[in-house]
């Protein structure tokens, strides 16, 4: 089991004259549940980028452990268990959802040379536990898209990650589908203390179901971070995201 830390230090990250990020720090150390959350085009998809290495930061230090990691490309980095999920479901067309998941839990295999067998267990388990095993010998194109989505966090889940990052896993899901998500996520949590989780996502009451911490940013900045409690009566967080009547969520409440 991987005890590192991922960290993220002073990043930056320009398109052009867009900075998307400016001197963000992150850190998700093992068992870290921590909501990313903020407007539009506030930064978050850009961050879990730098930190899953589709992006490389035009500044600052990313590390995992000690090792500085801002070199590496994603699939390195998913090498070392550092695992991202896409918003819009980043499965292979031409594979079956249980293949999908099965390439997840190879990524582990590779990343901690566990047997076969323990490949297969992790695939059928993440199948099982995010909805999808009914689904399994379906193409994506054939399933319907709550099952994609689930799918996609399947995998995430399937490649036994020290840290997984999930890019707004909810989006689009009807409630039902939405309540087995949390429920399945909050699983997947209890039966991996030490995973790292980073949630992106604008339902203020369901990350904070999940997450006990947040990060908001806005305009590539980080506005505020720490408790949930805290963060959501945070005047300026108030102002630049949440309005006045927002308040954390509960699992039961969100269900
Ligand atoms: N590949 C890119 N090229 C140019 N600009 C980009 C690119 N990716 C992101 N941006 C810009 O960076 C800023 C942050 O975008 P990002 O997608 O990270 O925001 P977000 O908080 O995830 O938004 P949303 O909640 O809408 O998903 C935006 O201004 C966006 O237009």
């Amino acid at each position: 089991m991987t005890t590192e830390m991922l960290r993220g230090e002073g990043v930056c990250m320009r398109f052009g004259g867009v900075h998307a990020l400016r001197e963000v720090d992150v850190a998700l150390a093992p068992g870290r549940r921590l909501g990313l959350i903020g407007p539009n085009g506030s930064g978050k998809t850009t961050l879990l980028n730098v930190l899953s290495g589709v992006y490389r930061a035009s500044a600052g230090a990313i590390r995992f452990g000690e090792r500085p990691i801002e070199r590496l490309g994603p699939g390195a980095r998913a090498r070392l268990g550092i695992v991202r999920t896409f918003q819009h479901p980043q499965l292979a067309a031409s594979l079956t959802i249980a293949e999908n998941v099965r390439l997840g839990a190879a990524l582990g295999r590779r990343v901690r040379g566990s047997s076969a067998a323990e490949e297969a267990a992790r695939s059928e388990a993440a199948l099982e536990r995010f909805g999808c095993a009914a689904y399994a010998e379906g193409l994506p194109d054939e399933v319907p898209y709550g099952v994609r989505k689930m799918a996609e966090v399947a995998r995430g889940a399937a490649a036994d990650p020290a840290v997984l990052l999930l890019d707004e896993p909810a989006a689009g899901l009807s409630r039902e589908e939405r309540a087995e998500l949390i429920a399945a996520i909050e699983a997947y949590c209890g039966d991996h203390p030490q995973v790292a989780v980073c949630l992106v996502e604008h339902d203020v009451p369901l990350v904070t179901a999940l997450c006990p911490e947040l990060l908001v940013l806005a305009a590539g900045q980080a506005l505020a971070s720490g408790p949930a409690e805290e963060v959501v009566r945070d005047e300026q967080v108030r102002v630049a995201y949440l309005g006045e009547n927002v308040q954390v969520g509960s699992k039961e409440e969100v269900r």
